[in-house]
C-alpha cells in the first residue's frame, strides 16, 4: 500500500507523513441528505503541477464547441477536450456530443488518474473532461453533471492546474424541500438553517470532490472573474455507467 493510500485510511488524529503534501489542509463538507464535498488544496506538489500544467496546455488538442442552451446556440465559454476508455456510451451535454480520445494518446493523464485512484479508496474513473479557461472572462454557469450514463450517485474528482478560481455550489430548489421550511416557525427556521452556497478557492495542485447526492441536490459554477488574468486548466474525472441500459 501506498504511503499517500495509507495515510489518507488512517484516523484523522494521526498526521500526515511530512512527505504527504497530499493530505494538509483536507476539508471534507458534509452537505447535508446524502451529499459531500472533499477539498484537498495540496494534492498535487507544487513542481509537478507545473509540469503537467506545460504538457496539457502544449498537448491537448483543446477545442471550444458551439453548444446550445435553452434553444440558443453560443460558442462554449472555455475549451474543453474529452478522454474515454474504449466502448463506453457517449456523451452528450448541450446538444454536443465531444469525441471520446484514447488515454493511450496522453501518458501523463494516466499517471494523474493513478494518483487520484490512490486518494479515493474504491473510485474507478474512466472518462475525463477536460476544461481550459483561458482568462477570467472563461467560465462554466450553473449545472450539474447529472446525465443518466453517470448514475445517480456519481463521484467527480476535479483538479486545478494553474491560475486558481472560485468554485460555487449552489442548493438546487426542490419544491418539496421548499413546502416544509415554509411550514416551519421562524425559530425553527433559524435554528436549522444549513448554508444553501458554498464558495472554494481552488489553487494550483488541488482537488475537489463532488460525491453522493451533490449532482442532484446542487448547482456549481466557475463564474467569471477580471482578476484571473491568466490560464486555468481543470480536470474532472467521472465513471461512466457501463451496466443496465448502458451497455459497454
Ligand atoms: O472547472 C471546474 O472546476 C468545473 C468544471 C465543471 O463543472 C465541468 O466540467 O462539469
Ligand atoms: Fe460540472
Amino acid at each position: 500500500m501506498s504511503s499517500l493510500l495509507r495515510s489518507f485510511l488512517e484516523p484523522s488524529e494521526k498526521k500526515p507523513t511530512p512527505d504527504s503534501t497530499e493530505l494538509k489542509g483536507k476539508q471534507v463538507i458534509d452537505l447535508g441528505n446524502g451529499s459531500e464535498v472533499i477539498h484537498l488544496p495540496k494534492f498535487v506538489p507544487k513542481e509537478q503541477a507545473w509540469q503537467w500544467y506545460e504538457y496539457l496546455d502544449k498537448q491537448i488538442p483543446w477545442t471550444r464547441p458551439t453548444i446550445r442552451v435553452f434553444g440558443k446556440s453560443s460558442i462554449q465559454p472555455r475549451d474543453t477536450c474529452y478522454i474515454a476508455n474504449e466502448g463506453l456510451p457517449d456523451l452528450k451535454y448541450s446538444g454536443y456530443q465531444p469525441y471520446a480520445h484514447s488515454w493511450d494518446e496522453f501518458p501523463p493523464l494516466k499517471d494523474i488518474l493513478k494518483l487520484v485512484h490512490e486518494v479515493l479508496p474504491g473510485s474507478c474513473f474512466n472518462s475525463l473532461v477536460l476544461n481550459r479557461y483561458k482568462n477570467g472572462s472563461d467560465y462554466v454557469s450553473w449545472h450539474a453533471d447529472d446525465e443518466p450514463l453517470y448514475g445517480p450517485t456519481p463521484e467527480i474528482a476535479s483538479i486545478t492546474f494553474g491560475c486558481e478560481r472560485e468554485f460555487m455550489l449552489r442548493r438546487r430548489p426542490s419544491r418539496a424541500e421548499g413546502t416544509k421550511v415554509a411550514e416551519q416557525s421562524p425559530r425553527k427556521r433559524l435554528k436549522t438553517a444549513v448554508p444553501d452556497q458554498h464558495s472554494f478557492l481552488l489553487k494550483h495542485g488541488s482537488l475537489l470532490v463532488m460525491r453522493g447526492y451533490t449532482q442532484r441536490d446542487w448547482h456549481h459554477s466557475v463564474p467569471k472573474r477580471a482578476k484571473a488574468g491568466s490560464t486555468r486548466i481543470n480536470l474532472t474525472f467521472r465513471h461512466v455507467l457501463t451496466t443496465a441500459g448502458f451497455p459497454a
